[in-house]
């Protein structure tokens, strides 16, 4: 019988054992097994500012709040992999299948950094709260290796170079987003509308933040059955996506998730989230782990990451 989560049980891990090293291959193996069923975890106590937090949702309301003409300003073109820029809606489709998916976004990479006057501050806070991110990307990566059991701990961290030196970064994709999802009054829904399609990630980790609001559903282990993710107050939401499964031969699951329109008491409301996209380096090639009898060919990450994203786009 399908083990079939209900709502809550995206495990909560406390991320504060890490500074022990002691405890760290308990807290690694922890974080595997998670990945091996759930593919989602809330991380608590990981270090990042829950004030920056607040700080780049308020300032990307004030940008999401703009006219549209000024935002359009800043139109990331259209059909290309520029990864910098404001997406106006329906701009971009994670799942063919739907008619529409209503989010704005605004994007960017570190060595594409625009300069936005209004509101003051915003992209200054958009690239700390960045940085910050990455800083605790690697640390999760480092626990990944440990949980494995890999003979170098650092597999995975010395694969992420651009991550830890946004300088270097040419062409792995890592990716900030923060995402605004406008309020439905009941009159404007309309079948086949989503907020964000069923996908799953492109990379290696995706780290989300996200409100209150809610609305974000994983898929459990039943195919097709999605489960609620309940918000989870200064915790980082952290999944892995596609290369990392295809890297553990699928040990770790890169799990489906979607946010629908379908309940007044969350469509009514916008909805917001910051996920950031963690690749491994674009000259890396991603071979399976399992060197005995692997599921997928050996590929370049640049290859990989670019072809997604041009799907999407
Ligand atoms: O807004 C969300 O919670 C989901 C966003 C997401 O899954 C994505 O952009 O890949
Ligand atoms: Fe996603």
């Amino acid at each position: 019988m399908a083990n079939l989560p209900s709502e809550n049980t995206i495990p909560i891990i406390d991320f504060s054992p890490y500074q022990s090293e002691d405890k760290r291959v308990a807290l690694s193996e922890t974080i595997c097994n998670t990945l091996r069923t759930t593919g989602f975890f809330h991380l608590v106590n990981h270090g990042v500012s829950h004030d920056l937090v607040e700080e780049v949702f308020q300032k990307s309301r004030d940008f999401f709040n703009m006219p549209l003409e000024y935002k359009m300003g800043y139109l990331r073109p259209q059909g290309s992999v520029s990864l910098t820029g404001y997406n106006k809606i329906d701009q971009e489709r994670l799942d063919p299948a739907v008619k529409m998916e209503v989010r704005e976004a605004f994007d960017f990479i570190p060595t594409q950094v625009p300069h936005i006057e209004r509101p003051p501050g915003f992209i200054d806070t958009l690239v700390k709260l960045d940085l910050a991110s990455r800083d605790l990307a690697l640390k999760v990566l480092h626990c990944f290796a440990i949980g494995l059991g890999l003979p170098d701990e650092h597999y995975f961290t010395k694969a992420h170079q651009a991550v830890a030196h946004p300088e270097l970064e040419s062409d792995s994709g890592n990716l900030f987003r923060t995402l605004y999802y406008p309020p439905f009054t009941p009159s404007q829904i309309d079948s086949g509308i989503v907020r964000c399609g069923t996908h799953s990630d492109y990379g290696s980790i995706t780290l989300l933040f996200q409100d209150d609001v809610g609305g974000l559903e994983v898929e459990s282990s039943v195919k097709g059955v999605f489960v609620p993710v309940t918000p989870v107050p200064t915790a980082v939401l952290i999944n892995i996506g596609d290369l990392m499964a295809r890297w553990t031969d699928d040990e770790f699951r890169s799990t489906r998730h979607r946010v629908l329109l379908n309940d007044p008491q969350r469509f009514t409301k916008a909805r917001q989230s910051i996920p950031i996209f963690i690749n491994p380096d674009g000259h890396t090639v991603i071979a399976s782990l399992n060197g005995k009898s692997p599921k997928y060919p050996p590929i370049l990450t640049r290859d990989y990451i670019m072809q997604r994203y041009a799907e999407t786009y």
